[in-house]
């Protein structure tokens, strides 16, 4: 048999309060497949976030599901340990005073934090040193995130996301706040993370973000998909012009893509 799709999702209409945000949603992920979801603001993206991480279901019916990695029901700390999340909103929900370690550690509870009843083990506390270790910031592990510069508190939120080595990651806007620098350095980082075999879902409204790594990518305008395929067919003139709406040249450089204004 073969693996499931690491996302399935099929038919699913999916409201936010009375926004109808998809009607027959349909997309398909399989494992290994390096994807890019790019959409402007307000095509669905969060909601499509929210989906994937069971904090909404599609409008119950027979044609209708959400699966991953084959599954339709996940406990969420059991989602976790197969796929990661780090998102700008999941950085911004800690406490100020929470440090680089217990950020990377509350990955074991899917917490923002942690519990005083629920201490970590010795091995898990060696596997969070372990992974600050291996993003190059050993010695955030003490610092509270207020002290940190957003480039530093993502990758202790990478951290959080890599304790359990799951098999893909999902970001969400992952050079948001941060600038060129720290930005690059990120990229460079998911770009390592996917040539060791992680699978990367990326969703974004930056073009530039998008890594040579990820071979796919999906437009999402107004709920629905506008286009769906390998990159170079995907990232022209005409669909980004149509997808944000305003004329636009995309130029490619070493696999990365940039955009543009066209004159009007
Ligand atoms: N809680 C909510 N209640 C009602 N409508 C909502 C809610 N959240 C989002 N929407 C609507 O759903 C649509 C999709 O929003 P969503 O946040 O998923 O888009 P997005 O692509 O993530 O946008 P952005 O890039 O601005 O974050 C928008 O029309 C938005 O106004």
């Amino acid at each position: 048999m073969s693996a499931p799709a690491l996302i399935e999702i099929e038919d699913a209409d999916v409201f936010r309060g009375d926004t109808r945000v998809f009607e027959g949603l349909s997309l398909r992920i399989e494992q290994g497949e390096n994807t890019a979801i790019l959409g402007p603001n307000g095509a669905g993206k969060s909601t499509l976030l929210r989906l994937l991480s069971r904090e909404i279901y599609p409008v119950h019916r027979e044609s209708s599901h959400v699966r991953i990695l084959g599954r339709e029901r996940w406990e969420v700390s059991a989602l976790r340990r197969r796929l990661g999340l780090v998102s700008y909103e999941l950085q911004m929900a800690y406490p100020r005073g929470v440090r680089g370690c217990d950020v990377v550690l509350s990955g074991f509870f899917a917490s923002a934090g942690l519990h005083e009843h629920e201490p970590p083990t010795a091995a898990q506390r060696r596997r969070a040193e372990e992974v600050l270790g291996d993003l190059g910031v050993a010695h955030l592990g003490g610092k509270p995130i207020a002290e940190m510069s957003a480039g530093e508190q993502r990758r202790c939120l990478l951290g959080r996301a890599l304790v359990h080595d799951p098999e893909a990651l999902v970001f969400d806007e992952p050079t948001t706040s941060l600038d060129l620098k720290a930005a690059f350095e990120l990229i460079d980082l998911l770009r390592r993370l996917a040539q060791r075999g992680k699978t990367l879902i990326l969703v974004t409204h930056h073009v530039h973000e998008i890594p040579p790594e990820i071979g796919r990518v999906v437009l999402l305008r107004r709920g629905r998909v506008f286009a769906d395929g390998p990159k170079r067919a995907v990232l022209t003139d005409d669909n980004l012009s149509r997808l944000f709406d305003v004329p636009l040249t995309v130029v490619e450089r070493d696999g990365f893509f940039q955009v543009f204004p066209r004159s009007l």
